[in-house]
C-alpha cells in the first residue's frame, strides 16, 4: 500500500524526515510518535502535496513525485486541525467534498447520507457546523475522507480533543471503516496505547527516523509472567494469601499485581514452563479455592519503548517522546 525508501524532508531548521524506509500493507496501521516526529509531515508527501527533499515515496504503487493527483482520488484524507466551515452544515460540506472528488451529483448526495449515517450523525447532519462538539466534527472530518470511497485513508490524530468515551468511538468507527468496507487506514497518533487496540500493525517515528515498524501482535507479545485471581472461602478469608503462602511453600516466589473490588487479589508470578499452570492448579484445588483467572501477561506498547536507547538525548523532541511513553505507561498500569 505504502513504501518509502530513504526518504528525507528537510526545513531551513528541521529535518522532519530522516532517510525513513518502510512497507505498510493493507489492513489497519498506527504511525506513531510524539508531537514533532515528522508523522504530518510524512501524510503531506504521502499525498503528493509536499515534495521530499530526497529518497522515494509510492503509495498504491504510485510514485509520489509524479502521481499526486491520481492519489488523492484513491486516497482519503482526515486533517489533524479543525477546517471546517462553521455556516454550512456536514451534508452540504461532505456533498461539496464528495463532488469536489467527481462524483456525480445523485451520487454524492445519496454517498454523504450513507456515509454521514455510518460515522453516527443523524438529525444534526442538517446544523450548521460551527455549532458541533468537538466529537461531531471529527466525525465530519471523517466522513470527508470516507465520501468518495477510497482505497486507502489517512487519519491524522483522529482522537485528539475527544475525551475517553469519544476516543473509544472514534477507534471502534476506525476499525469498523476497514472491517466493513475494506478500506485500509493509515492513522497517527502520540498516544501508543490507543493504536495497541485498534491497528493490525504499528510504525514507530522519533526525530523522522524509524524505531520499529511491526505488527501490533509483536509489539504485546506475551510475557513469562503469569497472573493469577481466586476468590476466598470460609477455611481461608484471604485466599490470595493463603495461595500465596502455599506457592511459596513450593519455592515459588510471587507478588500482588492489584485489586479488583469483590474478586479478591491478582498475584503475579514468573511462569517457569507448563508445570508452573499444573503447581498453581493443585494448590488451589488443595486450598478450596475458586480459580477466577490464570493468564500470561500480555505487553503494552508503552513498555517495549520504556527502555529503548535514545539517540539524541539532549533534544526537545526526546523528551516529548519521553513523556508521551510515560503517560502511556501510566495509563497501561491503569487498566
Ligand atoms: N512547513 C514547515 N516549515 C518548517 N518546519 C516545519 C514545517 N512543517 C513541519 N515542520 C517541523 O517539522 C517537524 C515535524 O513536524 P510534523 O508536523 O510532521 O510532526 P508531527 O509528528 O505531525 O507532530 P504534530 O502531531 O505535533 O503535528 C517539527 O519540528 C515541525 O516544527
Amino acid at each position: 500500500m505504502i513504501a518509502t525508501e530513504s526518504l528525507s524532508k528537510r526545513f531551513p531548521r528541521v529535518t522532519a524526515l530522516d532517510r525513513l524506509s518502510m512497507d505498510i500493507g493493507p489492513g489497519v496501521t498506527g504511525l506513531v510518535g510524539a508531537n514533532g516526529a515528522g508523522k504530518s509531515t510524512l501524510i503531506k508527501i504521502l499525498l503528493g502535496l509536499s515534495p521530499a527533499t530526497e529518497g522515494r515515496a509510492a503509495v498504491l504503487g504510485l510514485d509520489v513525485a509524479t502521481r499526486g493527483g491520481e492519489i488523492r482520488e484513491r486516497v482519503g484524507y482526515m486533517p489533524e486541525h479543525d477546517c471546517l466551515p462553521p455556516d454550512v452544515s456536514a451534508t452540504e460540506f461532505v456533498v461539496h467534498m464528495a463532488r469536489m472528488s467527481g462524483l456525480p451529483p445523485t451520487a454524492a448526495r445519496e454517498r454523504t447520507a450513507d456515509t454521514l449515517r455510518h460515522v453516527g450523525l443523524y438529525e444534526e447532519r442538517y446544523r450548521p457546523m460551527g455549532g458541533y462538539s468537538t466529537g461531531m466534527k471529527q466525525r465530519v472530518k471523517l466522513a470527508q475522507a470516507l465520501v468518495h470511497d477510497p482505497q486507502l485513508v489517512f487519519l491524522d490524530e483522529p482522537t485528539n480533543g475527544l475525551d475517553p468515551v469519544g476516543r473509544d468511538e472514534m477507534l471502534g468507527l476506525i476499525r469498523r471503516v476497514h472491517t466493513d468496507f475494506g478500506i485500509s487506514v493509515l492513522v497517527t497518533s502520540h498516544l501508543l496505547g490507543e493504536l495497541e487496540r485498534t491497528c493490525d500493525h504499528v510504525v514507530v517515528i522519533d526525530g523522522g527516523k524509524l524505531l520499529r515498524s511491526s505488527s501490533t501482535t509483536d509489539f504485546t507479545q506475551t510475557t513469562t509472567t503469569l497472573a493469577v485471581e481466586v476468590t476466598d472461602n470460609d477455611e481461608h478469608p484471604d485466599g490470595t494469601r493463603a495461595l500465596r503462602d502455599a506457592l511459596q511453600a513450593r519455592g515459588i516466589d510471587t507478588e500482588t499485581g492489584g485489586e479488583l473490588p469483590g474478586a479478591g487479589h491478582t498475584i503475579l508470578l514468573t511462569a517457569e514452563g507448563e508445570e508452573t499452570y499444573d503447581i498453581v492448579r493443585d494448590l488451589v484445588a488443595d486450598l478450596g479455592l475458586g480459580l477466577v483467572r490464570m493468564e500470561q501477561r500480555r505487553h503494552h506498547i508503552a513498555e517495549v519503548f520504556k527502555d529503548e536507547p535514545r539517540q539524541e538525548p539532549e533534544t526537545e523532541r526526546a523528551a516529548a517522546w519521553a513523556a508521551t511513553a510515560a503517560a502511556q505507561q501510566k495509563e497501561g498500569g491503569a487498566r
